[in-house]
């Protein structure tokens, strides 16, 4: 089909989606303490110079608060236009400042001395004090991320879209992973909120259409599936999935990089990329056959057998099923003893086991990437995709 006509189907998609306006998420908020009002200029100033003294990095999520509050107390609501996708840093800033909304600058500007006031007294405590336990880090919009026992647990959380991966939570992830691989936690662990792990590729990302038109979009979207995988082959601890329930898509594939998936056994995996005008993604279309042989990988990748939590255990994609009943506690048992294990034996021994296979999995993620690219402006996966948009198809 000509590519005109695609544009404006894809152009209808985009119809769609502005008529279904609730598949929107609420705007990011920064639970910045709001304290009695008044702090003066010279208090703001002087709270400006104070973050240059901090003896210890307060890590990226309250340097982007501080950033934050800073730009808002100076110049007031966010004025600039929105750094473009693959622009993380900027974007990220940016979205840090744009959640402010009308927050008033003299409100900003209290908050700001709060927070550098609570960072002086964390600062200056002894290094001996053990921070605050299972506290949230603020800055992310999909995830909840949360740091205990040495633990880093990255939840997607869109629950009423099933967890479903859109643009900003692909980025967010990719966020995610790269702090947590620089923090000092030892493994890092992934679940989803509510009642699914992921449903997978939102596919509303099929419908915001750039002025390149669809063959931009394609690109870019090819761009950001290779960065979010490369992430998962880079990264260099211990990366444990909690599969709390269904898995679609790509949520599935990228556990193929994994080094433990455990899953409840009211979990699903399901990647219906046929049913869909598309191919694997995430290395699966090597590391499944890999894992469970040919002939399984097929069922799952070609024709789109969905397994149960005991068959992808049989086929060697699950390490080990609970009961639902007892999952979480379980489980979480299980990861809290593993984490106190020493740190570097573990990083290393994941590079010795993985780090023969890299180059090849980045490689096949190149050309995984580069096929889906051409895939999406398909007759067949354009279809597919307008089809879940009018709500006529579910898998
Ligand atoms: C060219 C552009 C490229 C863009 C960027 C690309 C980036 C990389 C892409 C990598 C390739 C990945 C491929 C995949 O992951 S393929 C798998 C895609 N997933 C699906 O096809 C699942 C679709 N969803 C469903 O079939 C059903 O929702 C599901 C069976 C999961 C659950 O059904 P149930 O009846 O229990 O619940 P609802 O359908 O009512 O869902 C509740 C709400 O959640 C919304 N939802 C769910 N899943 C998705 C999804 N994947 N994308 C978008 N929205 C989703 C659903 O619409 C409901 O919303 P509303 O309450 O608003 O109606």
């Amino acid at each position: 089909m000509a590519v005109v006509g695609l544009s404006g189907r894809l152009a209808r998609c985009y119809c769609l989606r502005a008529v279904r306006s609730s598949l929107r998420v609420p705007a990011l908020q920064l639970h910045v303490s709001k304290t009695a009002m008044g702090a003066s200029q010279k208090d703001f100033e002087s709270a400006v110079n104070q973050v240059k003294l901090l003896k210890k990095d307060p890590g990226n999520e309250v340097k982007l608060k501080l950033y934050a509050l800073y730009k808002q107390a100076t110049e007031g609501p966010c004025n600039t236009p929105k750094p473009g996708l693959f622009d993380l840093i900027n974007k990220a800033k940016w979205d840090a400042w744009n959640a402010l909304g009308d927050l008033p600058k003299e409100t900003a500007r209290q908050n700001y001395v709060d927070l550098v006031s609570g960072l002086r007294s964390s600062s200056d405590s002894s290094s001996q004090v053990k921070p605050e336990a299972d506290k949230k880090q603020a800055g992310y919009e999909t995830l909840v991320i949360t740091s205990e026992d040495h633990i880093t647990k990255i939840m997607l959380n869109r629950p009423a879209k099933k967890n479903a991966l859109n643009t900003q939570m692909y980025q967010e992830i990719m966020l995610a992973l790269e702090a947590a691989s620089k923090d000092d936690s030892t493994i890092t662990v992934f679940t989803g909120s509510g009642d699914y792990y992921s449903s997978g590729n939102d596919l509303t990302n099929f419908t915001d259409i750039p002025p390149g038109g669809v063959e931009e979009k394609a690109k870019n979207g090819a761009i950001l599936l290779r960065d979010f995988v490369d992430c998962f082959i880079d990264f260099p601890k211990p990366l444990v999935a909690v599969v709390n329930g269904p898995a679609v898509g790509i949520s599935v594939t990228v556990l193929g990089l994994f080094d433990l998936v455990y899953a409840s056994d009211r979990a699903t995996f399901h990647t219906p990329f046929s049913h869909l005008g598309q191919t694997p993604e995430g290395c699966s279309s090597y590391t499944f056959p890999k894992i469970m042989g040919l002939a399984k990988a097929v069922e799952m990748l070609i024709f789109g057998k969905k397994l149960t939590a005991g068959e992808a255990y049989a086929q060697g994609l699950v390490t080990e099923v609970f009961p639902d009943s007892t999952f979480e506690k379980e489980v979480w048992t299980r990861l809290k003893a593993y984490s106190k294990l020493p740190r570097n034996a573990m990083r290393i021994s994941k590079q010795i086991i993985r780090n023969h296979e890299k180059e090849k999995l980045h490689a096949i993620n190149a050309e995984e990437s580069s096929i889906l690219q051409e895939r999406w402006l398909s007759d067949e996966c354009v279809n597919a995709v307008m089809n879940f948009l009018s709500q006529k198809a579910k898998l």
